[in-house]
């Protein structure tokens, strides 16, 4: 994509404000990237290596995949991708997927999976000597997560920007959380980046799908909607919400 090309320079644009706000990456970070095969974490590697050679600022990006063990999986192919990116991906293979889907498993299986790959990534993260994890969710996964869990935990809360574990031992950071969706998807359909089938049957078929739906609908009736839901999450008056 050219260098001058709006999406190119808006994309940056945004990582940098968003990793500048929250404070998420420091001189000598060695900083683990949670890549799935899809757009958003791919860009995420993306932008940040390219920050990596304009800004002052020393750092590590190490990629991590996590194989959820459905057959037809991806990671060779996911691999070399990497590869031409110029990194090693550090490939992990698990059984979380069909885990998740067994009759064994009496939860929400995105949710146990989720969880069990969260897990994951922490430890290898912390095997490989990294402090920070990046993962690529964006503005309009943001907003979701806020009607995530207002409907369905009774919370006003969403997934923040940066986030402490572990008594700050361990940083979660997402640089896309002020990037929306639809930017990603061009900037990712511009660079080429390889499409990975997501072999997990629950894909699509989620509560999420169903709020992003609710949302999309109501953006299409406003254009302002989805800035203003963005805003509200910052501009919050205690003093208006129920004792
Ligand atoms: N199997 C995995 N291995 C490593 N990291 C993962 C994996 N799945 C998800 N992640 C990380 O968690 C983030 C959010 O995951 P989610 O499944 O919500 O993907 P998404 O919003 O569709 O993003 P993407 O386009 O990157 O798949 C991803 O962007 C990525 O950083």
């Amino acid at each position: 994509m050219p260098r001058h090309s709006y999406t190119y320079k808006a994309l940056n644009s945004l990582v940098g404000k968003a990793i500048h706000r929250y404070g998420m990456i420091a001189d000598g970070d060695r900083i683990a990237v949670g890549l799935s095969g899809g757009k958003d974490s791919m860009t995420l590697l993306w932008a940040l290596a390219e920050r990596l050679k304009r800004v002052p600022v020393d750092y590590t990006l190490l990629p991590i995949y996590v194989d959820p063990g459905f057959p037809g999986g991806f990671a060779e192919n996911l691999s070399m991708a990497c590869r031409q990116m110029g990194f090693d991906l550090h490939v992990d293979y698990s059984d979380h997927g069909p885990m998740a889907h067994s009759d064994a498993n009496r939860e929400n299986p995105c949710f146990l999976c989720a969880r069990m790959r969260r897990k994951r990534l922490f430890q290898i993260a912390d095997k490989l000597g990294c402090s920070k994890l990046a993962l690529g969710h964006n503005k309009d996964d943001v907003i979701e997560t806020l009607f995530m869990n207002i409907c369905y935990a009774g919370e006003i809360s969403t997934m923040v920007p940066r986030q402490e574990f572990f008594n700050g031992r361990f940083t979660v950071i997402r640089p896309l959380a002020m990037v929306d969706e639809n930017s990603i998807q061009r900037f990712a359909r511009a660079q080429d980046f390889p499409r990975f089938a997501n072999p997990c049957p629950s894909a699509g078929n989620t509560k999420r799908s169903e709020i992003k739906g609710m949302l999309q609908t109501l953006y299409r009736s406003n254009r302002k909607i989805r800035g203003n839901i963005y805003r509200a999450m910052s501009h919050v008056k205690p003093k208006y919400l129920l004792k």
